[in-house]
């Protein structure tokens, strides 16, 4: 996105050719409005809240870029195709973050101040967002003292000796000088030493506690206008300054006076009048004559404490009121008055959004005067600039819409420079105010102001006796009206001293004013209420975004919240799982040697097993089936770790396999013990049954001897009658062979009776044998 050159647009042209060429030809009674602008350094904690995000760059010593940050309406007014996100815009000079306060002081202020010193007027006002930095530069710190006081050290360092202690020449109205008379003089020196007393224990007390004051040392002396300084002085000859200053604040379009020490709670406000000649001043304004830098300080010092400040949700110490320090410097020559020049320093109050700073009751009601009153002033400037570019023809410029402005007024109308310095924050929270700001200053910027003519000699002072009349100077009564002279109303003079005639032609000049007046507030009003209705839409939109985005933020912050905390229990959960995991572990946990001999153990079981198995076999008993561990372990089922994702899963899934394995295990070697002592019985049955049948068997074994020896003795007497029947036989051949009758007779009888006869015969010898069956065995 480009830029926007606003030299180019002339949305914010600065220095408009039309305009300077007004400028040029008008000579040197004309002057573009001096615009500063000021940087602050970011705070520790802008840095850690990331408001750091390059919104606001320094091209130059004239020229800033502003980038809108991500989130800004301008940002998403932009990406609608609304404006752009990028804005340059130039000043008389920027100051940067790194700038001194002794920087800006010579930068910025110090010509007004010789112009002061030279007696011409001159106003400085600061100007910005809340929290931008408008008190640090205007007032600073104790230890780091912002432009206000380098102000006063300036000009007590140029009065030097030559200041006029007599007290009894004061300011008054606008323009003019009052004498005193000794009880006067006495009273301003009581009223002076009341407000100094009341400061002076705590001065001291601070003194006591601290270091000394620092030295501001804006040696205005010593710069390059010292020497026309010096011979001022020095063609001053017996002309003597005294400084008179007043401080007083603008809160909710009351004036309060900071010097008036209060007897109640409840501050009186002051009016601002008009002191007949167009110039609005503040009535019963306190102005106090001050010696020495000391002096301002207290007073400085007692004002602050009665400033309206409170805590915003942006500031901590904010501003509420508008702020003007000013200074009058007498130059007297002997009684004389010679001229008296004023410096006013102005320390406005914040712009500020109502949802951004969060402000409610009476802050709001703050904020709306604030708001207001920087409206009107900013209607004003757009006035003034506008009437200008016109051609300088008379337009109407709103000043006495709010005090701020009525106060300010004369400063536009010639009668001193203005001068604004701009203060803003690099802040991306505040980046739309800022750039609110920046418009605003764009258009001041081409204002073009009206200075006295620097050869017309400044003019004389009017002075008043104590009664506010006029006195007589050189024997000519000075024509300006006293105090009471004024009307009571605001703003109005008492003219009821005319001619009838010039009256009616007043009334009628002023009716006609008056209509034509009345016409044009009405369509200012109109416009005014219109703007600020689309003010309070905008910001309802505004605060209606904010609030959504709120929302969406707080309904983001807690479903983080949520998912952070539900992570958080998972993680606790997975810990105490992981923990439990681990103590399962180390309780089961068993060295590597230790399971190695278990599981030698298991297979010498296994081994046993099955030998005894065999032997089972072998005796030829029906055994049940053993389950062989080799076969559990080929059926149980195994962890699968690739199935599991994630470690604890894992772990616990292991420790259940691996329990599971013990278990197994333990059940295993039970059950083998189990059959160990089963075989061990089995085989104690089986020792003992063999035992048994081995006597048997033995018995057996006698028996199955004795008759095989029963029988052998059998087969020897079996063999003995084979012998015997041999012989006999052959007896019985030799027989046949002697006696073939006898034989024939007896082999007549027959064969079996001749066996008889022989058996019967009586024997002869041992071979006659009876043949006797032997008596068989009944048991086997
Ligand atoms: N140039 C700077 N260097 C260091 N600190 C600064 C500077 N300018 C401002 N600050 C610090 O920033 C804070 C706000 O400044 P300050 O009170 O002057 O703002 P402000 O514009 O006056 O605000 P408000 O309008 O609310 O009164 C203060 O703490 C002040 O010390």
């Amino acid at each position: 996105m480009q830029p926007a050159d606003m030299d180019l647009t002339g949305e914010f042209s600065v220095f408009s050719p039309s305009l300077q060429q007004t400028v040029m030809t008008s000579g040197a009674g004309q002057q573009m409005m001096q615009i500063y602008l000021r940087v602050r350094p970011f705070s520790k904690e802008e840095l850690s809240a990331n408001e750091d995000q390059d919104c606001v760059v320094i091209d130059d010593g004239q020229t800033v870029t502003l980038n809108a940050p991500k989130g800004s309406a301008t940002m998403k007014s932009s990406e609608k195709g609304i404006g752009l996100s990028i804005h340059k815009f130039s000043f008389s000079k920027v100051f940067g973050p790194q700038t001194t306060q002794d920087e800006l002081f010579r930068g910025a202020v110090r010509t007004q101040v010789f112009d002061f010193l030279e007696g011409e007027n001159a106003l400085i006002f600061s100007y910005g967002v809340t929290n931008a930095g408008k008190t640090f530069t205007i007032q600073g710190t104790p230890k780091d003292p912002g432009i206000l006081p380098r102000v006063l050290d300036a000009v007590f360092s140029y009065i030097g000796g030559l200041q006029y202690h007599g007290m009894d020449l004061k300011p008054y109205l606008m323009n003019g000088i009052q004498f005193l008379d000794a009880e006067q003089v006495k009273q301003e020196r009581t009223a002076k030493m009341t407000v100094l007393a009341s400061v002076k224990e705590e001065c001291d007390h601070q003194r006591l506690s601290s270091s000394p004051e620092p030295s501001i040392s804006s040696d205005i002396t010593l710069s390059s206008s010292s020497s026309s300084s010096s011979n001022n002085l020095a063609e001053a000859g017996g002309d003597q300054f005294a400084l008179w200053v007043a401080f007083f604040e603008i809160y909710n379009e009351c004036v309060y006076d900071l010097l008036q020490p209060s007897q109640s709670k409840k501050r009186s406000s002051l009016r601002v009048c008009d002191d007949g000649a167009g110039n609005a001043y503040v009535k019963d304004l306190k102005w106090i004559n001050i010696q020495n830098l000391s002096e301002a300080n207290k007073l400085l010092q007692f004002g602050n404490k009665n400033r309206s400040a409170a805590a915003t949700k942006i500031n901590q110490s904010s501003s509420r009121s508008h702020s003007i320090f000013t200074m009058k410097l007498l130059k007297i020559d002997g009684q004389t008055v010679e001229r008296i020049s004023e410096f006013s320093l102005c320390d406005l109050a914040g712009s500020e959004r109502c949802n951004k700073a969060k402000t409610f009751g009476e802050r709001l009601k703050e904020a709306g005067n604030i708001n207001n009153s920087l409206l009107i002033l900013g209607k004003c400037i757009s006035a003034l600039r506008s009437g200008q570019a016109d051609g300088m023809k008379a337009t109407y410029v709103p000043f006495r819409e709010s005090k701020l402005t009525k106060l300010f007024q004369a400063f536009f109308c010639g009668k001193g420079r203005a001068a604004m310095i701009v203060n803003i924050n690099q802040c991306a929270s505040t980046y739309d105010e800022t750039l609110h700001i920046m418009k605003f200053t764009a258009v001041a910027k081409q204002v073009v102001q009206v200075i006295p003519n620097e050869s017309a000699a400044p003019s004389v002072p009017c002075l008043v006796g104590r009664d506010g009349k006029p006195l007589m100077r050189n024997g000519i009564l000075e024509g300006y009206p006293s105090e009471d002279e004024l009307f009571e109303e605001e703003d109005d003079v008492d003219m009821s001293l005319l001619p009838q005639n010039d009256l009616l032609n007043i009334i009628e000049n002023l009716r006609t004013k008056f209509l034509a007046e009345r016409k044009k507030n009405l369509v200012q009003e109109m416009e005014i209420r219109k703007e600020m209705g689309d003010a309070m839409l905008q910001q309802l939109l505004e605060s209606e975004e904010l609030r959504i985005r709120q929302a969406e933020e707080l309904k983001e912050s807690y479903a983080e919240k949520l998912e952070n905390t539900f992570e958080m229990y998972k993680d606790a959960i997975k810990e105490h799982a992981y923990q439990c995991a681990m103590s399962n572990l180390e309780d089961n946990y068993v060295p590597l040697v230790a399971f190695t001999a278990e599981q030698e153990k298991a297979e010498a079981l296994k081994r046993k097993v099955s030998e005894l198995e065999d032997l089972l076999s072998s005796i030829g008993r029906g055994v049940s089936p053993v389950l062989r561990v080799d076969q559990w372990c080929q059926t149980e089922p195994l962890p699968d770790a690739g199935e599991t994702d994630d470690r604890i899963k894992q772990l616990c899934q292991e420790n259940g396999v691996l329990e599971k394995m013990c278990e197994d295990n333990k059940q295993f070697i039970l059950y083998l013990e189990k059959r160990l002592v089963d075989l061990s019985q089995t085989l104690q049955h089986v020792r003992d049954d063999f035992l048994e049948k081995s006597d048997d068997a033995e018995a057996l074994r006698k028996t199955v001897d004795q008759q095989s020896k029963s029988m052998e003795e059998v087969l020897c007497q079996n063999a003995e009658k084979d012998e015997e029947i041999a012989s006999l036989k052959a007896e019985i051949e030799k027989l046949s062979q002697k006696s073939p009758v006898q034989l024939k007779t007896r082999t007549r009888k027959g064969l079996l009776a001749n066996i008889k006869d022989v058996v019967s015969s009586p024997r002869r010898g041992p071979s006659s044998h009876s043949l006797v069956k032997p008596p068989r065995t009944a048991k086997y």
